[in-house]
């Protein structure tokens, strides 16, 4: 039975996209619910990112359908803009901006405020984050990965958009430093009703945070639902990633 619009935050629909004669998303279709934290799993150059980037707009598709909160996506501008954060693999602060100004840039370019009242929502998003104060006016060279990862947490935060794209957050971090951002990442999701959706290829934060996984194959989602209904996925790719060598000892040593 199909599910109520309402429910969704993003609706894909038979969503082809590619680059001259190849075509990386074929026909692809995903539901995103509400307030969930979706992880999108893929082999490497399989289009996880090309997905994230047709849906924010920043890749055109050939055809299919995209809706964004209930709104047919394809128009940018600043309801777009407002829709979404986005946190991207590298972090890509903007190494001559401090941290206040790189928390500040999304309300710049999108809002009419008073400095004062942006220097207090800059401090409001980093503490969010778990930063101090005393770290607004570092610039992102003086930052470890950690804290790098969380001052992109906080811009992507600035203008609360009500959905947030984290493509791969956990990567280059320790495991620690992972597990932390991973917490962080699922209390933020509560307290602000955030959905998440994230591409990511950490077992550890698929199984912790996501609450439902999904498969890219071949150009399309062959497989979606809990962990757990994934890892019992006959589809032949995803049984080799979740029951391949390597990721059947990570889970022996996650039990
Ligand atoms: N702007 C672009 N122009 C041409 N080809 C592109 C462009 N962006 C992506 N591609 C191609 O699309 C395919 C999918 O790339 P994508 O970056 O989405 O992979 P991915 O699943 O995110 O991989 P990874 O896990 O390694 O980051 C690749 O073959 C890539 O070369």
């Amino acid at each position: 039975m199909e599910e109520p619009h309402d429910q969704f935050a993003i609706r894909v629909r038979d969503l082809v996209v590619g680059f001259g004669r190849q075509t990386v998303l074929d026909h692809l279709s995903l539901d995103v619910r509400r307030g969930e934290i979706l992880g999108l799993v893929g082999a490497s150059g399989g289009g996880k990112s090309v997905l994230m980037r047709t849906i924010i707009g920043l890749i055109p598709r050939r055809s299919g359908t995209l809706e964004v909160m209930g709104r047919q996506a394809g128009g940018h501008g600043r309801g777009a803009a407002m829709a979404w954060g986005i946190l991207f693999q590298q972090g890509a602060l903007f190494s001559s901006l401090t941290v206040r100004q790189n928390v500040q840039f999304p309300m710049r370019e999108n809002l009419v405020l008073s400095q004062e009242l942006m220097d207090e929502m800059a401090i409001a998003k980093l503490e969010m984050v778990g930063l101090r104060a005393e770290d607004a006016d570092k610039y992102p060279a003086e930052l470890s990965g950690g804290m790098t990862k969380r001052v992109a947490l906080a811009r992507a935060l600035a203008l609360d958009p009500p959905i947030l794209f984290l493509d791969e957050p956990t990567s280059g971090l320790d495991p620690i430093a992972a597990g932390e951002f991973d917490a962080l990442i699922k209390t933020l999701q509560k307290t602000l009703e955030l959905t998440v959706f994230m591409v990511t290829h950490d077992l550890a934060s698929l199984t912790t945070v996501c609450d439902r996984v999904a498969a890219l194959a071949d150009g399309k989602i062959v497989a979606i639902g809990p962990m757990r209904e994934l890892l019992q996925s006959e589809h032949p790719w995803v049984r080799a990633y979740f029951h391949g060598k390597r990721s059947q000892m990570l889970q022996h040593e996650m039990r």
